[in-house]
């Protein structure tokens, strides 16, 4: 679950990063961020994962509050999160496999329990043949279906996406949204900031469209641009 009560992020510009913005999210839905470059789609989703802190209001993410949380925290919240970049964000010198079980040897003491568990994510993936590869090794999509499969492994109840098709072509990014379709019907709540309108056309979800950090359009299965 996620909770906005009036929050406000003033970054000092003309134009606040968020603006009162107040909005729920529950656990199990798919919800597109949307809205033109600027808008505060990036920060509306780093406020749930304290990349930035609000200027006021309220943030609730599962049990935390997330708007007072402390920095010895952090971690702990956003191991109830899994984070996926435009740019994948892997570690080139770590084979794909030991990119997936980095951040999951922190939590999982067994290497055995770890093995299964990348093992499982990469399968879900379609990549089990490339454990062995480095990221260099692999095509873009490849290598955001392994960032997605890293931000899965610890069993995150949502999964937040920046613009996770922003770097890839149309086929590409139907790979992906397959791939984050399927964990969503398997409960993961998935907040997806996205720029591709024909994506948020063809597979109808709730949207949020956003324009200068306030929220403009709240939709169930609504497109790309008001219908
Ligand atoms: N770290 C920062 N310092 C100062 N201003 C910032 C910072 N991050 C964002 N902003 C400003 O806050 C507003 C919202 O930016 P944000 O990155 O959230 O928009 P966005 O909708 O994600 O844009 P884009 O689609 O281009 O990524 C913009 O006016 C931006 O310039």
């Amino acid at each position: 679950m996620i909770e906005f009560k009036n929050v406000v992020k003033d970054y000092g510009n003309a134009v606040l990063g968020a603006d009162h913005l107040s909005v729920r999210i529950n656990q199990g839905e798919f919800v597109y961020v949307v809205g033109p470059s600027g808008a505060g789609k990036s920060t509306f989703i780093k406020l749930m994962y304290r990349d930035v802190a609000p200027t006021s209001g309220e943030i609730k993410v599962n049990n935390y509050r997330v708007d007072s949380i402390t920095n010895k925290e952090v971690p702990f919240l956003r191991r109830e999160l899994g984070i996926v970049f435009q740019d994948f964000k892997l570690l080139p010198r770590l084979t794909i496999f030991e990119n997936v079980a980095y951040a999951l040897q922190v939590i999982e003491k067994k290497p055995e329990d770890v093995q299964k568990r990348v093992n499982e994510v990469l399968a879900l993936v379609g990549l089990e043949d490339k454990a062995q590869s480095f990221p260099n090794e692999i095509s873009g999509g490849e290598q955001q279906r392994v960032a997605i499969a890293r931000a899965i492994a610890n069993h995150p109840g949502i999964l937040i996406a920046d613009e996770p098709t922003g770097n890839l072509d149309p086929e590409t990014s139907e790979d992906i949204m397959r791939i984050l379709e399927k964990i969503n019907l398997d409960g993961t709540t998935v907040v997806m900031a996205t720029h591709n309108s024909n994506m948020v056309n063809e597979h109808k979800h709730r949207v949020l469209e956003i324009s200068a950090g306030k929220i403009a359009r709240d939709q169930e299965g609504g497109g790309y641009e008001n219908e």
